[in-house]
């Protein structure tokens, strides 16, 4: 299905940057797909990494896998908006598109950790929409992690052990979901975005449409 969610659909709109993290594992990419497969002006913003891919991963569709050599290639020639370190891996998002996507009405999904959230925040406050994905419990989430393809038990272990420190940023966040059923998780998550995009900073044709009222009064 696909459905843009604006309720006037002439109307104008900036859109958005949606940003989710949350602890490895407890669900973002999952959320992510299922909103990217019902809107289509949702976007992912695809980061670049020095991590492999997992079984299935394509580069360009989930990541752009580089080299590490690569990835300080591109630190240099400045085309992240924001990069990080995690799991001992390179994370970085590209800045090429977003800005383009923002101001042609498209909205922008982003999976970073709270380091890259803080990040997107800082350079672009207004344009930001911020929410942490808590698993259900603890034990959830490392069923969830050892579950994923290509996990082994040295990935759980590093990635629960991170775990704890990422979950202490909770409060930084606009929104905060609890991903224990996935479809009730989704409908907070879309409703979030449907009510984020009728910000009055968002609709682009309000001055036009007041001073039209103000002038027909
Ligand atoms: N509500 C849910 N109930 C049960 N399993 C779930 C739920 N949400 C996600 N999962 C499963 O948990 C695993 C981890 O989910 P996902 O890869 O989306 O996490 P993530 O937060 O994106 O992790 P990472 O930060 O490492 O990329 C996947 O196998 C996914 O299918
Ligand atoms: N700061 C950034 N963090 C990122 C980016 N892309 C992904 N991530 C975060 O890394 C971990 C691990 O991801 P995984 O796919 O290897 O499991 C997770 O918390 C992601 O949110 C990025 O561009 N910048």
């Amino acid at each position: 299905m696909s459905n843009s969610g604006h309720p006037k659909d002439s109307g104008k709109r900036r859109g958005l940057m949606l940003v989710l993290s949350s602890p490895s594992g407890a669900g973002k990419t999952t959320l992510s797909r299922k909103l990217i497969e019902e809107f289509d002006d949702v976007n992912l913003s695809v980061s670049a990494t020095t991590r492999a891919p997992r079984p299935g991963e394509q580069d360009g569709k989930d990541y752009f896998f580089r080299s590490v050599d690569a990835f300080h290639d591109m630190i240099e020639r400045r085309e992240f908006l924001e990069w990080a370190h995690v799991f001992d891996r390179y994370y970085g998002t590209p800045k090429a598109d977003t800005v383009a996507r923002l101001d042609a009405g498209e909205d922008v999904l982003f999976d970073v950790d709270w380091q890259g959230a803080d990040a997107l925040h800082d350079q672009m406050p207004n344009d930001v929409v911020s929410v942490f994905i808590l698993p259900p419990s603890i034990n959830a989430l490392e069923k969830r992690l050892a579950a994923r393809p290509g996990s082994t038990p040295e990935i759980v272990a590093r990635r629960m052990e991170e775990a704890k420190r990422e979950i202490m940023h909770w409060r930084r966040y606009d929104y905060v979901i609890v991903n224990d059923d996935l479809e009730v998780a989704y409908q907070r998550l879309r409703r979030i975005l449907l009510v984020e995009r009728l910000k009055r900073l968002r609709q682009l044709d309000l001055e036009d449409h007041v001073r039209q009222l103000l002038g027909e009064a």
